[in-house]
């Protein structure tokens, strides 16, 4: 059976500022009901990537489809299918919470109610505040709420949780799981991997404009999967360890420790044992899957003169 068609579908898209090549035959899905983090280092392509979706640039070449529809042809249709929320403002700096969303929300046929909406986001006792004097936190706030006020099938989220505290962020989480839920595409760029990892159904990593990792999160983490990470006193012995273990073990920093073998319990046991016998300290155990961080960082990071990336 032919699958779904995708809510945001990006097939060999291309985006070139004058000589630049921003983004180079980029091709990816993001599906309903999931949420799909671009990341990617500084400059790799995202915002590029995530502006022709909206429909705010032409591709030089390949193609961009929201819901099936073309964002430059069909433009006012996508934009009522789509909630956007901006980094920054979008909108008249005198004008108070409750207004802005009852003002956005007079575009849609069928909005969410608006003072719900603002309980919803933590912004009940802010009603009267003007956006200039809204905290940069509570500003992040009402974009998310102005995102969502047209009950969107397709959500982007550019840094949600820049700047936000810790309920600022868990309310995020929190909407998005929501989103996800309600049958929501979710479309998230972030530097914040640790988000990432914690919302993320699917990840795409995009480096200099070409997709350098495409797939479910659990897959993407489970990587090779035959590694132990650990984290213990720095200078082990890793050739008494990996003897031990009856497999290489490397310090990739000090304190942090790569087994390379299967992470079954007999190998778990055998090297908490070892650890236990030298008295040295057991800190962060990761069995089989990795961080996302490190998956990145291995991903993205700029091979050095000689070296071949991993
Ligand atoms: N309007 C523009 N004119 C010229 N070059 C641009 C323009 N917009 C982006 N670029 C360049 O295109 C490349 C990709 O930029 P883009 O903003 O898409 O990356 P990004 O992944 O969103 O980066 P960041 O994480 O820093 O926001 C960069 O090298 C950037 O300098």
């Amino acid at each position: 059976m032919a699958d779904p068609p995708a809510a945001v579908e990006v097939d060999e898209l291309v985006v070139r500022y004058g000589e630049l090549t921003a983004v180079d035959h980029l091709s990816f899905r993001a599906d309903a009901g999931q949420v799909t983090a671009l990341l990617g280092p500084n400059g790799a392509g995202k915002t590029s990537t995530i502006e022709t979706a909206e429909g705010y640039r032409r591709p030089a070449a390949g193609r961009v489809r929201v819901l099936g529809l073309d964002p430059v042809a069909d433009h006012a249709e996508v934009v009522r299918s789509l909630g956007i929320m901006l980094q920054r403002g979008g909108v008249y700096p005198g004008i108070r919470p409750l207004e802005a969303i009852e003002l956005f929300a007079a575009y849609y046929d069928e909005p969410l109610d608006p003072r719900a909406l603002l309980e919803r986001v933590g912004l009940g006792d802010r009603q009267s505040t003007t956006w200039r004097r809204l905290s940069g936190g509570e500003q992040q706030r009402l974009s998310l709420a102005l995102a969502l006020v047209g009950r969107p099938r397709v959500v982007v989220l550019d840094e949600p949780t820049a700047g936000l505290d810790v309920t600022g962020r868990q309310l995020v989480h929190r909407i998005v799981g929501e989103l996800r839920d309600d049958g929501v595409a979710v479309l998230l760029a972030t530097h914040d991997l640790a988000d990432a990892e914690a919302l993320a159904d699917h990840v795409v990593i995009i480096d200099h404009g070409v997709a350098v990792a495409d797939g479910p999160l659990d897959r993407i983490l489970s990587g090779e999967g035959d590694e132990i990470r650990f984290t213990s006193t720095p200078g082990l012995d890793v050739d008494a360890l990996g003897g031990h273990l009856g497999a290489p073990v490397e310090e990739v920093r000090p304190g942090t420790y790569l087994a390379r073998r299967a992470p079954d319990p007999a190998a778990v046991a055998a090297l908490t044992a070892w650890l236990a016998e030298r008295g040295a300290a057991l800190g962060e155990l990761r069995a089989g899957r990795q961080r996302l961080e490190d998956v990145f960082v291995r991903l993205t990071a700029e091979p050095t003169a000689g070296e071949d990336r991993r």
